[in-house]
């Protein structure tokens, strides 16, 4: 949005800063977590969800010495500098108990094979003479070149010790957090069960997609877009009809999903138009509508409508989403440990920029391999392909009105 130019930075001395509204947010939402709702599932629907206790490991990783090359076991007293022909004994696969190693030979071992007693090192097979496995039955020697005790030997416990805490209450669980869980046995995690979001876009310009799009109208691209992130986030969402612009008819249809939320989202309706209707059906509400020192995202709404607690987004696509990653994003992370807040990086600006003086900006960029930050699109808000070019959003904070080509800037990943 473009202030004239004699306001430029210009902001209602009642704006309130991102800290403080993020501060707001964290209050509201405090007495969600105090439900302290667990669930347990298997680890393939845990994904992103919020671990809900320790899981120390009950086992070694890995469970017992083995091999990390496909080579020779050997003790290492039997191969001194300039090394020694060893004969060659029954090979050991994988999975395999294998026999103990009796002094002066090398056993063939494959990668993961348990270490056999009496063997400390293995010699990878292309360092061998002749470089390669005997044929089944084949009696052979082999010359192998010196090698430490512990060379190519992947200890008991090295990984994770048992008894060691493997992960930690309130972990994002992605990936490698439920690949770790695998390792260790485990197929079942207790999580925290999702904040449940009622999300609610408004506006009658807004039509579904997918149906005819009338003169004047706009699809609703809100509703996907918030709901998008918050399933990434773990959030469970709960989707209205899109509202009308009626007080009345949006009061009953929050009314009719409200009991089974932990929190109602909106966008759109919060700033000074003549049909607001979300200000206008949170009338008697414990609710408040203010600026917050930023752009986008600028008018907010905060407070509880019939006792749950409720964030009012503005109704511009990056508004919206800008808006989730400054309060809600945070918020849930500091919480509920999930998902993870997302971690400042510092990139060089591609282009100059302005930005008002006294509102914390948030533009789209695109990070790139060279450390650079190009700006994706102008400030404005409706700007959404942009936002579907960017991977990054570029922070300018409050008192800096200017920025030049080649400044440093924080950017979140998206
Ligand atoms: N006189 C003023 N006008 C405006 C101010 C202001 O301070 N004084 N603030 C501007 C800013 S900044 C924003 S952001 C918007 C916020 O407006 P609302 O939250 O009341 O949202 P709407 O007016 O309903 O819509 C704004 C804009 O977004 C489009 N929109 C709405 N819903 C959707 C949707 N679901 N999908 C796609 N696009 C949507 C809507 O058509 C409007 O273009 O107010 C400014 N005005
Ligand atoms: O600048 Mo508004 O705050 O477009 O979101």
């Amino acid at each position: 949005m473009h202030s004239p130019p004699h306001q430029h930075g210009h902001t209602p001395h009642q704006a309130r800063s991102v800290a403080l509204h993020r501060a707001a947010v964290t209050e509201l939402l405090k007495p969600v977590r105090a439900h302290g709702r667990t669930e347990t599932l298997a680890l393939r629907d845990a994904l992103g969800k919020g671990l809900a206790q320790d899981v120390m490991a009950a086992l070694n990783l890995p469970p017992f010495a083995n091999s990390q090359m496909d080579g020779f076991a050997v003790n290492s007293l039997d191969v001194p500098d300039g090394g020694a022909k060893l004969s060659v004994v029954v090979p050991v696969p994988a999975g395999a108990v294998p026999a103990a190693l009796d002094r002066g030979t090398a056993a063939p071992i494959m990668t993961g094979a348990m270490i056999p007693t009496g063997a400390d090192a293995v010699v990878p097979v292309e360092r061998a003479v002749p470089d390669r496995f005997p044929a089944p039955g084949e009696t052979t020697t082999v010359w192998l070149p010196a090698t430490a005790a512990g060379t190519f030997v992947r200890s008991a416990g090295s990984d994770i010790a048992a008894g060691e805490r493997a992960l930690t209450s309130g972990t994002f669980l992605g990936p490698a957090q439920l690949g770790l869980l695998a390792a260790l046995g485990i197929a079942e995690v207790t999580v925290r069960r999702p904040v449940t979001v009622l999300l609610a876009t408004t506006g009658d310009e807004v039509v579904e997609p997918g149906q005819p799009l009338p003169a004047g109208k706009i699809y609703d691209s809100n509703g996907t877009l918030l709901e998008s992130a918050m399933r990434q986030a773990g959030l469970a969402v709960v989707r209205t009809a899109i509202a009308s612009d009626h007080p009345d008819e949006f009061r009953a249809l929050l009314r009719s999903h409200a009991g089974a939320v932990d929190l109602i989202v909106t966008t759109g309706g919060v700033s000074k138009g003549a049909y607001e209707v979300v200000r206008q059906a949170m009338d008697g509400q414990a609710t408040e509508f203010l600026h917050v020192a930023m752009q986008p995202g600028g008018p907010q709404g905060i407070g509880t409508f019939d006792g749950v607690p409720f964030l009012g987004f503005p109704g511009n696509p990056v508004s919206c989403l800008v808006s989730f990653e400054m309060f809600l994003r945070p918020v849930l992370a500091e919480l509920f440990g999930a998902p993870s807040p997302r971690i400042p990086v510092h990139a060089r600006l591609g282009h100059s920029l302005s930005s008002p003086e006294h509102k914390h900006q948030v533009r789209r960029g695109t990070l790139q391999g060279d450390g650079t930050v190009r700006l994706e699109g102008g400030e404005s808000s409706h700007l959404m392909h942009a936002l579907a070019g960017s991977n990054a959003l570029v922070h300018v904070p409050v008192g800096v009105s200017a920025l030049a080509e080649g400044d440093e800037v924080e950017v979140w990943m998206l």
